[in-house]
């Protein structure tokens, strides 16, 4: 029942043509909440008061975390706020009631001195408090919001892969991102909240004292706002999670429009008012949706305000039949107005503040949800010491599968892979697209772990599941297909392939040489210092092959104990490839495992291990002379590579250039 109208709130948008076309499908969705998480969502007032006091905990352990001196002025500043406050309406109380008193004016008007001091002592208190709050939350929210992102990234950059690529978990990465920044702002509420609570109890309490049924009075004038609030909290945060993938996606068509990789192809191709139209069409989804909530807000508010009138009513009401009754007096009634006016206007704000609180509360939880999940996705620390000189690193019958969506079941993408890469050899990995080669170079680099019972990685006689991932991270230096082109200096870029360490510049140097990179640095304005990357000021823009050298620079930076280059020469042009596969040859006669997969069969002539991968299983394997000869090769390496040599078997005039003519 409950999942069928929560489901209702959200398919009531409909599914646009430009979802449909862009993104295959509907993006606004219920998916997960409901099926996964259920009772979490029900918003009610019972689970609020069960829930918000570790919601709030969260929020001050955080901010006890940030700053505790700041959170102490902030509470204590808070609390003496609403101590003022009580003391000023007792005051007030003791004016009326010498105002009200029979004797003289002049009497009655000194008799009230006394009080009326206090009344101005307890206003000038208050705002020195409220400033003394204000001044404190300002430098606390900042602090609070920069902890939980840190805490938000720190996780997010420790957790597998697979985590980082599955849907489910970059949703929740996405309801976190929010969530850090409510952090910040459930501090301000809290503050509100306690200074609303205690200003409150001040007004309960003189009302108590008053005449006791106006208390239960009070609290029933303010339950239908409170009603109201939740209700619309509720719609607005069940949307909030429906639209998370819907909004992401509508960000994501605003930004090719003005993004530098899509530039020349939205403008020759004239790509620009088609994303537009379908930015439109996104955006008109999301826009009905926020109408939807605002009627529905809106008939909520109409429906609280009708109650909280009847309330009103009732409330005055009783106060007059009590005074009609000769059993309160004038000056009492007229504090018990003052004090319902207080406590009416600090229960509003009680239930305002409290319900804002929550709806933050829910995306803190969303945080501390993310939080738990990261903790059980995270690569995890420590582990088997790998051997300091390791022979070979063996896979025995490795199968791997991606996971898949909801309802799919994916294929594995390597299948009983059984294949070795010997310490100090070239081990050529080919096959066609798709056959499995970057999988298991991933497998190799630890990014990813076999299926659980699908066959084990040696490290000699550790097994990567139980060996310390941060080992085989640091044996491993990737040049992979699609290597990250960091929007930062020529220097940064080499460097970081060793970012725990300060960057020598003599060491980039020579790890551009080994790549080419040294021609791209020289035609550079400020060599090394150059920022690569347009968009930000003094930014160069350089060529595919020129990042590409600066990327095989950078995984030569690292100096690690194998070198896996991933198609590292697509983009490079002839004579620049030749020099990386001569250097390539250079390091692994150097004692460097050097792992190459590539489409280019000339280049791994070389070669001291061919493996060849089809459709996620290992084809054959062996020295190129082996896979080339009829008796001992299956022919799937033969063939292709025929296929290739023919390509360049007429025969060619002879190269001029004195490089390409000495290696020939
Ligand atoms: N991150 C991923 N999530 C899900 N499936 C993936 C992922 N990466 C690759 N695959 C699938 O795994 C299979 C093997 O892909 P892989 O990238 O390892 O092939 P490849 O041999 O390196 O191909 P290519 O020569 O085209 O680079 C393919 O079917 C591919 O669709």
């Amino acid at each position: 029942m409950k999942r069928g109208r929560r489901t209702g709130e959200s398919a009531a948008t409909g599914v646009s043509e430009s979802e449909r076309l862009l993104f295959g499908g509907p993006l606004a969705y219920d998916i997960g909440w409901d099926q996964h998480e259920g009772a979490w969502l029900e918003l009610g007032l019972w689970r609020m008061a069960r829930d918000l006091p570790a919601m709030v905990g969260t929020a001050l352990g955080l901010a006890r975390r940030a700053d505790a001196p700041a959170l102490r002025t902030v509470l204590g500043a808070e609390l003496g706020r609403g101590i003022v406050q009580a003391a000023g309406l007792v005051a007030v109380n003791a004016v009326l009631g010498h105002l009200m008193a029979s004797g003289p004016t002049t009497a009655r008007l000194t008799g009230s001195a006394p009080a009326l001091l206090l009344v101005a002592v307890a206003g000038v208190l208050g705002s020195l408090l409220r400033s003394a709050s204000t001044a404190a939350t300002g430098a606390l929210e900042p602090k609070v919001q920069r902890l939980a992102t840190e805490q938000f990234l720190a996780l997010g950059h420790r957790v597998e892969l697979t985590a980082i690529e599955d849907d489910e978990f970059h949703r929740l990465l996405d309801a976190a991102r929010y969530g850090a920044d409510s952090a910040r702002r459930m501090i301000r509420y809290c503050t509100n909240v306690l200074n609303s609570a205690v200003s409150l109890i001040a007004a309960a309490g003189v009302l108590t004292v008053l005449h006791p049924v106006l208390l239960p009075l009070l609290v029933l004038m303010t339950l239908p706002s409170a009603w109201g609030a939740l209700v619309i909290s509720r719609q607005r945060y069940v949307s909030f999670h429906s639209f998370l993938q819907h909004a992401r996606a509508g960000h994501l068509l605003g930004q090719l429009l003005t993004e530098q990789q899509a530039a020349a192809e939205v403008r020759v191709h004239d790509v620009g008012p088609f994303l537009l139209t379908h930015f439109r069409g996104m955006a008109e989804t999301s826009e009905r949706e926020q109408t939807r909530l605002a009627r529905r807000a809106a008939r909520t508010g109409l429906i609280a305000d009708a109650a909280g009138g009847l309330a009103a009513l009732a409330t005055y009401g009783s106060l007059g039949l009590l005074l009609w009754a000769g059993r309160m007096d004038l000056a009492v009634a007229g504090t018990a107005v003052l004090a319902i006016r207080t406590g009416a206007s600090s229960l509003d704000s009680l239930v305002l503040q409290v319900t804002e609180l929550y709806q933050e509360s829910l995306f803190v939880a969303d945080f501390t949800r993310l939080c738990a999940e990261a903790e059980a996705r995270t690569i995890p620390a420590g582990g088997a010491d790998l051997p300091e000189r390791v022979r070979e690193v063996r896979f025995e019958k490795v199968t791997f599968t991606y996971p898949g969506g909801p309802g799919e079941t994916p294929e594995p993408a390597l299948r009983e892979v059984s294949l070795a890469f010997p310490t100090g050899k070239i081990v050529a990995l080919v096959g066609e697209n798709g056959s499995g080669k970057s999988t298991l170079v991933k497998l190799l680099a630890g990014l990813y772990l076999p299926d659980e019972g699908g066959g084990t990685v040696r490290w000699d006689d550790v097994d990567a599941r139980t060996a310390d991932r941060s080992q085989i991270f640091g044996r491993v230096a990737l040049m992979s297909q699609n290597f990250y082109n960091w929007p930062f200096t020529a220097r940064v870029n080499v460097g970081i392939g060793r970012p725990g360490e300060p960057i020598r510049d003599e060491a980039v140097e020579a790890a551009a040489a080994f790549s080419g990179a040294d021609e791209v640095l020289a035609g550079l304005p400020r060599g090394l210092r150059t920022l690569l990357g347009r968009g930000y000021r003094g930014g160069h823009q350089i060529s595919g092959g020129q990042w590409q050298r600066l990327g095989i620079a950078r995984a030569h930076y690292r100096d690690a104990a194998i070198l896996i280059v991933d198609e590292p020469t697509s983009a490079l042009d002839p004579l620049a490839e030749q020099r990386v596969f001569d250097r390539i040859r250079e390091r692994a006669t150097a004692g460097q495992t050097v792992v190459l997969i590539t489409h280019r069969l000339h280049a791994v002539r070389h070669a001291d291990l061919i493996h060849v991968l089809k459709d996620g299983r290992l084809a054959e394997s062996g020295t190129f002379e082996e896979l080339m000869d009829e008796r001992t090769g299956t022919g799937d390496f033969r063939d292709s590579y025929l296929v290739q040599a023919d390509a360049f078997s007429t025969s060619l005039p002879s190269p001029r250039h004195p490089d390409a003519r000495q290696r020939s």
